[in-house]
């Protein structure tokens, strides 16, 4: 079977908290434009032909998505998340029949302006290493002690800031985020757990506005980029 040829599932953690952001209900369920961040979200990738289904991972007793659409849309899964992402991405895998035969967009449910130009360029890397988008670094980058004293200057020309969608054999991902579970890495992504593993996951250069909603002035940079993207206003 050749990665063209495998059917394309995304898997969407939305089990977290959003403790950075304050609100009285977890981020993704704050509203842009009349609808849930995780709408927004989860519609880019439904609207993308490509993607077949989306594995939602939300917290046990969550109440919230139950009162959207969302719920009652028959190419949506619904599974419970973890204490980590992480931990919510395998279980959304876990969920996955046949893996071998599938390919996955991992992707943040707080991150709703996600463009189909941008899926494009990543779905045409096809080789086992998987790719992600990511940016490179435009401001110098620092390292510092645990006095918050600099120690070094990195060389930025090598420095890139990891997005999401990250993209990759579903198989070849749920036994590399298993074993560093297991081995007890602290995972923050997906491409963590291949690299892990062996793998060289690719950098496909994304764009500055697929921003993940983390904090209260985000939502605002959040609503200026789906009116660009939608001119919804
Ligand atoms: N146990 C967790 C923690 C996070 N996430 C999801 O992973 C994505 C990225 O995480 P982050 O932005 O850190 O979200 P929160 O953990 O909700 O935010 P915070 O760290 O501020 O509490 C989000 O879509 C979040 O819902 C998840 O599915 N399960
Ligand atoms: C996966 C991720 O979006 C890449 O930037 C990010 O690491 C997730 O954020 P978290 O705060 O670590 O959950």
């Amino acid at each position: 079977m050749t990665a063209l040829s495998r059917q394309i599932i995304a898997v969407v953690p939305a089990a977290g908290v959003g403790s950075r952001m304050q609100a009285d209900k977890p981020k993704q369920y704050l509203r842009i434009y009349g609808k849930t961040i995780l709408e927004h979200t989860v519609g880019a990738l439904l609207s993308y032909p490509p993607v077949k289904r989306v594995i939602l991972a939300v917290a046990e007793n969550d109440p919230y998505l139950r009162r959207l659409p969302l719920a009652r849309d028959s190419r949506i899964q619904i599974v419970s998340g973890g204490e980590t992402r992480a931990e919510s991405v395998l279980n959304g895998l876990k969920a996955i029949e046949n893996p071998e035969r599938i390919q996955v967009l991992v992707h943040d449910a707080a991150r709703p302006c996600i463009t189909h130009e941008d899926l494009d360029k990543l779905l045409r890397v096809t080789d086992e290493n998987g790719a992600i988008l990511a940016l490179p670094a435009v401001d110098t980058i620092k390292t510092s002690d645990v006095r918050q004293q600099i120690i070094r200057t990195e060389d930025r020309n090598f420095i890139w800031l990891a997005q999401t969608p990250q993209f990759f054999r579903a198989d070849v991902l749920l036994r590399a985020l298993e074993q560093a579970l297991a081995q007890g890495f602290n995972i923050t992504d997906e491409a963590s757990a291949m690299e892990l593993a062996g793998f060289r996951p690719h950098l496909v250069t994304g764009r500055s506005d697929n921003i993940k909603v983390t904090r209260p002035e985000d939502l605002a940079l959040a609503e200026f980029y789906l009116s660009q993207k939608n001119k919804i206003k």
